[in-house]
Parts: structure tokens; C-alpha cells; sequence
């Protein structure tokens, strides 16, 4: 779809959109959900995994939350040859984790860079949103249709919109936990969602949001038909900390966790806490989430019952690769944002750790 929107008029004497350089027709939910219409066994696999990250975050499942999958999703079929043998550890571990694949297709940059799937499929500066939000849509369809519960981050504030009946668990990031936008957009939405600390490292920050997500909001946003509309939402009561480290450092120890979850019960909210071993856990070095996998684990095998899950960027292959001019030159199943654990160590971190939850 590329034609542009009627002519806005923009004049030479005008004083609006002098920064704008054009407006593209959206596809509609509705066309994309009638289009992709969920299948009965993707919606077994959703309605499953969300109630059961609810009841772990209840506290009535003692079973450990796992996301676990690749930084970002760049091509369809390295995806789901990761989601194909993921949902065969998921139902290997099933009895102590609950494992979700990690699809993350709409991308925070720190300043700028390569946005994602959903916003740029072709990895070329097109940003064929219509074409991205269909991708994403039929991705997180095939994976959950294979048995694998998807878990993402929820970045542009239409994008729920299209995909929330795929969703088991959301996550806001660091860079936008503090945004008012999202904290009312979480209020919307259907799956459990997951607040980062912020980039600095302030924990407090994402225990407001919580408060604030839970709230009933009214906002701006879209309808199924695409009509611009004002959206009123009930308050979404799963809203919890992530911990993903930050600029002074790891959060991911004792005492950190111990100070999260005084500050939860400080604000009436039940301490239940997940653990990002990666980013700033890790100083972005993709071997550095293991200690952080090994000290939460034994955290919670030593009774801290706050801890109900961990995140991994694990991908096909370990390590990162800058995006090349010619994509042919992409190397098969490397992350083309932050550095991942290999499959190798992936299966060898899940079956340490379903060994230890015993
Ligand atoms: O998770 C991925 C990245 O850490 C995040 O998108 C920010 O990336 P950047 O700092 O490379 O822009
Ligand atoms: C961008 C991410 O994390 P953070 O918001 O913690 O930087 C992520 O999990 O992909």
C-alpha cells in the first residue's frame, strides 16, 4: 500500500506539518484480524499461558515464568525454527516452568537505528508499516499455533490493537515505562504485562506504573475499523517489576530484589518480581546473563518466593551482527540487536535450571 493520504494542503505560507513529509492509509485491525482470524488452537495456546502467568504472579502456581527467545525477530522462518524447538523444551519443562517464546518484532532505540520487523520488514528505511504490522500478525499466529505462547514488547501505542488476541504476556521497556501513554495503553490490554526498571536504574518508576495501569484510563487510540477514537479501558490488574539492571549497574542480586520488593509492598502490591538477565544485567555481553540466570535461580531454590520469572535473549546462533548493506550478506540466526545466548546454551541453561527447581 503506498499511495498517500488527500492533499493536507500544505501551503508555503502554512504553519502546520512543516516537519511532515507524508501520511500513508493504515490497514485496519479488522482487515488483518479477518484476514489472519485467530485459530481455535492458537486461542488455547494464549488463553492457557496467560492464566497460567496469572496464577505465577498470584502466587498459586509455584511454577517458574520463563521469556525466553531472540532480541528482536528479523526473518519468519529463523522464528519459527526457534518457536519449533522451544515448544518442545516448553513441554519437557512444563512441569516446573512455563515457558514463552520472546517475539519481538517493534524495537526502542536508545537514539536511532533499525526499528523492527513490524516497522521496517524489508530492513531497508522502506517502513512498510501496512506490510510489518500483517507479518507480525501471521508470525505471532504460526508460533502460537504451533503451541508456543508469545510474549512482546508493546511499543507503538496502535499496535495492540492488531495483535493483543495473540499476546500471553506484554512488556514495557525501560525507555517507556515512565510514559503516561503507555502506562494507559497497559491498561487496555488483555495479557499480563511486565514493567522494566528504567534505564538509570530506578525501580520506582515502574512500581507507578503498576499503580497507574491498574487504574482505569481514557486515551486516544484506534477502533477494529481504524476510525481514531476515545478509548476507555477497566485497568489491567497484571502489571509487575521487571528488573533489567541499569546505568550504576545489576539489579538482579539479594538485595536488590529484596529492595523491589519492599517498595511493592510499601505501595500495597504484591511482591512478584521477574528478572531480565540481559541488558543492563548483563553489560550487554550475551555470556554475562548466566550468572545472573545462576544467582536468581539459587535465589529462589533458597526460598524468595518474589522471584516468579526470568527473561533470556537466546537466539539460533550466540552473538550479534550489524545489519550489512547487502542483506544476503545476514548471517543465519544471529541477532541483529543485542548479542544472544546460543541454542546450545539455551537448552543447557533450562535444563540446569529445571534440575535445580526439583
Ligand atoms: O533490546 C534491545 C536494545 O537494547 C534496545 O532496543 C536499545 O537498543 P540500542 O541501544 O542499540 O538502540
Ligand atoms: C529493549 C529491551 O529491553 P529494555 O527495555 O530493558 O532495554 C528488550 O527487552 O528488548
Amino acid at each position: 500500500m503506498t499511495s498517500t493520504l488527500p492533499d493536507q494542503t500544505l501551503t508555503a505560507a502554512s504553519s502546520e506539518n512543516l516537519n511532515v513529509t507524508g501520511f500513508q492509509p493504515l490497514v485496519t485491525p479488522r482487515t488483518l484480524k479477518s484476514e489472519l482470524p485467530i485459530t481455535a488452537r492458537a486461542h488455547e495456546t494464549v488463553a492457557g499461558s496467560r492464566q497460567a502467568i496469572k496464577n505465577i504472579l498470584d502466587g498459586t502456581d509455584p511454577r517458574l515464568l520463563v521469556i525466553i527467545g531472540p532480541c528482536s525477530i528479523h526473518d519468519e522462518g529463523q522464528a519459527l525454527e526457534y518457536a519449533g524447538r522451544m515448544v518442545e523444551l516448553r513441554r519437557r519443562y512444563h512441569d516446573r516452568m512455563e515457558i514463552v517464546m520472546r517475539v519481538y518484532p517493534d524495537k526502542p532505540r536508545t537514539t536511532v537505528g533499525w526499528r523492527g520487523y513490524l516497522n521496517d520488514p524489508h530492513m531497508d528505511g522502506q517502513n512498510d508499516f501496512n506490510l510489518g504490522l500483517r507479518m507480525t500478525r501471521e508470525l505471532m499466529l504460526k508460533i502460537n499455533d504451533l503451541g508456543m505462547p508469545v510474549a512482546t514488547e508493546l511499543l507503538d501505542p496502535f499496535v495492540p490493537q492488531y495483535i493483543d488476541d495473540q499476546l500471553s504476556w506484554g512488556a514495557i521497556g525501560a525507555r517507556t515505562t515512565e510514559s503516561q501513554t503507555h502506562r494507559a495503553m497497559v491498561s487496555g490490554v488483555s495479557a499480563p504485562v511486565g514493567f522494566k526498571n528504567g534505564t538509570g536504574g530506578s525501580v520506582k518508576l515502574a512500581v507507578d506504573a503498576i499503580l497507574s495501569a491498574r487504574k482505569p484510563h481514557t486515551f486516544l487510540g484506534i477502533t477494529d475499523e481504524g476510525q481514531a477514537a476515545v478509548v476507555s479501558t477497566r485497568g489491567n490488574a497484571y502489571g509487575h517489576i521487571i528488573l533489567r539492571g541499569g546505568t550504576t549497574g545489576p539489579n538482579y542480586g539479594a538485595e536488590h530484589v529484596e529492595a523491589a520488593s519492599v517498595m511493592l509492598r510499601k505501595a500495597d502490591l504484591d511482591p512478584a518480581l521477574i528478572v531480565d538477565c540481559s541488558h543492563h544485567n548483563s553489560g550487554y555481553v550475551h555470556e554475562q546473563q548466566l550468572p545472573a540466570w545462576h544467582d536468581v535461580i539459587e535465589q529462589r531454590v533458597a526460598g524468595n518466593t518474589a522471584l516468579r520469572g526470568l527473561m533470556v535473549e537466546s537466539n539460533l546462533v550466540e552473538g550479534k551482527q550489524s545489519i550489512p548493506a547487502d542483506l544476503s550478506q545476514l548471517k543465519y540466526g544471529v541477532s541483529v540487536t543485542d548479542a544472544c545466548v546460543g541454542w546450545e546454551t539455551t537448552e543447557t541453561m533450562l535444563a540446569w535450571a529445571y534440575d535445580r527447581l526439583k
